[in-house]
């Protein structure tokens, strides 16, 4: 289609749009279905009819199809292409992420790692990714979009390799906190370059995508870990190098991707900016929304100035003061809420529902992942159609009941805690710190202890308290709950779970934990965080959001297992659902609607100082926060 025709093409849309207001809009839009595409010489003739109303349904008809191709030339492949390339850096992080559970059954039996090790080669990456979002703010600005993903994906690689051929546990670690490192500047680059690349319409959505390749990637790791941890040895080799495979495709594929035309713009390179925004875009005009986004840089200049660090200048401007709070109290409570426990916790969780095969436990893990994976594509689905103010109010209402009912079951599970009422005859085991327990729960809170126990009918017998091997948890340290005897004696072996008729509570409240978190609370944290600064304090502000993000992940992973000792398994979950339901409060006061705005206007929506909240169309979702 002619540049000529396309001006004509969006002029009349523009035109249209104002007669007939925004539902009735909406509804041409849908309308439009299958209608062949209109060719450019209609465009041209559907101009004339523009200055006035679209009376007769033949106008309507060819308004309907001028509409469709106008999306049609907004929203060309390339920008699927630029989403998904780098959205492979979302995959990254949900494998490496994910992955190291499984390869950390092999590799503590594989270099005889201590509890500490074990903790230092799951921590070290979460930790490095904290430290390397914040200092991927300063990146960005400096070098682009572009480049920073590039780095990424060579972080990724180096760290893979590393760790696929680590002869001990120290290269190990430090191929953990190379990884570690890609995934900090991966996380927060990737949602800035896919918002500033993708047409408003569709922005949600395709940011939404990277989320989608989280999960994705969690989901991909965990049954890579169930296929190779039948390997007899190395297995971990495999399962920790394959990730270079997605990071390769990624940087050789960026090679050819262009930078960011928003950060091009701030830049001054105005002929690349161009040639970029044409090239995203299609064939389409892109005189005004380059002008649009140059405008906006040069008032947002004057208003705020150029002097001072920009987190400075962020925490003096209100409209940025409210967006940072509002961006990185979302990441927060995504934490808070407790995903990353309630995922890891998940095969015990299943375990407790009576699956007591330990092989089978990776493959339930996966059963997890696929679950939050597949409710995160209900999000994508979800978030242009709802917006995303009430999908992450929904996600979090449902996800304070799952925590209730995930709390519940461990309640009621306490509460039926099977009795001891077995202790074996040996002085090592009557002196062991494990024998002063007399029921179940206090046994499986305590983390040198198992359970070990025979069934009769539906009845727990036999039942003792006896210290766990300190090689591995899948068995006692001796007596009939070793795997050489376990079978022989008609023994069950539990560690950090009872048996109980209750389990059922927790696993629906697991599974409705992952469906109602998955579509919301998951993605949208990341999505609006991409969309609600303004060019000059976007890096800034997805660095230090997803620094809290980050940050709070070590915290309440670390933290979990004293919690839970504390104030035990449901003390835990009834925590979250407290810390989740503040967050429901402070979003419902604070997060604006920002579906279909352009990145240029969502900073009006953080302007004013009192909150009123009102998701309604007139207050256009706009939020105020009371400081
Ligand atoms: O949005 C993601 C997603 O929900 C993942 O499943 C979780 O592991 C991450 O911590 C979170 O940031």
């Amino acid at each position: 289609m002619s540049r000529k025709a396309n001006d004509n093409v969006e002029y009349t849309l523009r035109s249209l749009s104002n007669l007939m207001g925004e539902k009735k809009r909406r509804k041409a839009d849908e309308g439009a279905g299958e209608r062949s595409l209109i060719a450019a010489d209609s465009c041209t003739s559907i101009n004339s009819q523009a200055s006035g109303a679209p009376s007769s349904a033949a106008g309507e008809d060819l308004e309907r199809a001028a509409r469709r191709q106008f999306q049609q030339d907004v929203t060309p492949g390339f920008v699927y292409v630029v989403s998904v390339f780098s959205a492979l850096g979302g995959f990254l992080f949900g494998y490496d992420t994910g992955v190291v559970s499984g390869a950390m059954l092999l590799l503590k039996k594989d270099m005889n790692l201590s509890a500490l090790w074990q903790e230092l080669l799951v921590s070290s990456t979460v930790g490095a990714a904290a430290l390397s979002a914040l200092a991927g703010g300063v990146l960005n600005g400096i070098v682009g979009r572009r480049p920073c993903i590039l780095l990424a994906s060579l972080l990724f690689i180096a760290g893979a390799v590393l760790l696929a051929a680590a002869p001990d546990k120290e290269t190990l670690l430090g191929g953990r906190v190379v990884v570690g490192l890609g995934i900090g500047i991966a996380s927060m680059t990737v949602p800035v370059y896919i918002a500033e690349a993708a047409p408003p319409h569709l922005r949600g959505r395709l940011v939404t995508i990277n989320t989608l390749f989280i999960t994705g990637g969690q989901f991909f790791a965990a049954v890579v870990d169930g296929a190779f941890s039948y390997l007899p040895r190395d297995g971990w080799r495999y399962m920790l190098g394959l990730s270079a495979a997605p990071a390769i495709l990624q940087f050789f594929g960026f090679l050819f991707l262009p930078e960011s035309p928003r950060w091009l713009i701030q830049k001054g390179q105005t002929q690349k900016a161009r040639r970029v925004l044409s090239q995203i875009r299609g064939v389409q005009t892109i005189d005004e929304e380059y002008d649009s986004i140059k405008n906006s840089i040069d008032e947002e200049e004057k208003e705020v100035g150029a002097g001072g660090p920009v987190i400075y200048r962020m925490l003096i401007y209100p409209p940025t003061r409210h967006a940072l709070i509002v961006g990185c109290g979302l990441q927060m409570f995504q934490q808070l809420a407790g995903i990353n426990t309630v995922m890891y916790y998940s095969a015990t969780i299943l375990q407790m529902s009576g699956v007591d095969d330990d092989k089978l436990a990776i493959w339930l893990a996966a059963i997890t992942a696929f679950t939050n994976f597949s409710f995160t594509l209900v999000g994508v689905w979800l978030v242009e159609k709802v917006g995303r103010r009430k999908l992450t109010l929904g996600s979090l209402t449902g996800t304070i009941l799952a925590l209730f009912v995930l709390a519940l079951g461990f309640l009621l599970s306490a509460q039926v805690s099977p009795p001891v009422t077995f202790t074996p005859a040996d002085p090592i085991s009557q002196n062991s710190t494990c024998s002063k327990y007399s029921f179940c729960n206090g046994c499986m809170l305590d983390p040198n202890c198992g359970f070990c126990y025979k069934v009769n009918g539906s009845s727990i017998i036999d039942s003792s308290c006896i210290p766990v091997d300190p090689k591995t948890t899948e068995q006692s340290a001796w007596g009939r709950c070793t795997n050489e005897t376990k079978s022989k004696s008609n023994s069950y072996w539990a560690y950090n779970y009872c048996p109980t008729s209750y389990s059922w509570t927790a696993l629906i409240g697991l599974m409705l934990y992952l469906i109602f978190f998955a579509p919301g609370m998951g993605p949208m944290p990341w999505t609006v965080n991409s969309e609600i600064y303004p060019l000059w304090a976007r890096s800034t502000g997805n660095a230090c959001s997803s620094g809290v993000n980050w940050i709070c992940n070590v915290v309440i992973s670390l933290t979990f297992l004293h919690t839970a000792e504390y104030l035990t398994y449901y003390g835990a979950f009834f925590l979250y659902a407290g810390f989740a339901s503040v967050g429901l409060i402070f979003i419902y006061g604070c997060l604006p609607e920002t579906k279909g705005k352009k990145l240029e206007e969502i900073e009006s929506l953080f302007e004013n100082r009192l909150c009123t909240c009102g998701a309604s169309e007139s207050d256009e979702g706009r939020c105020i926060l009371i400081i």
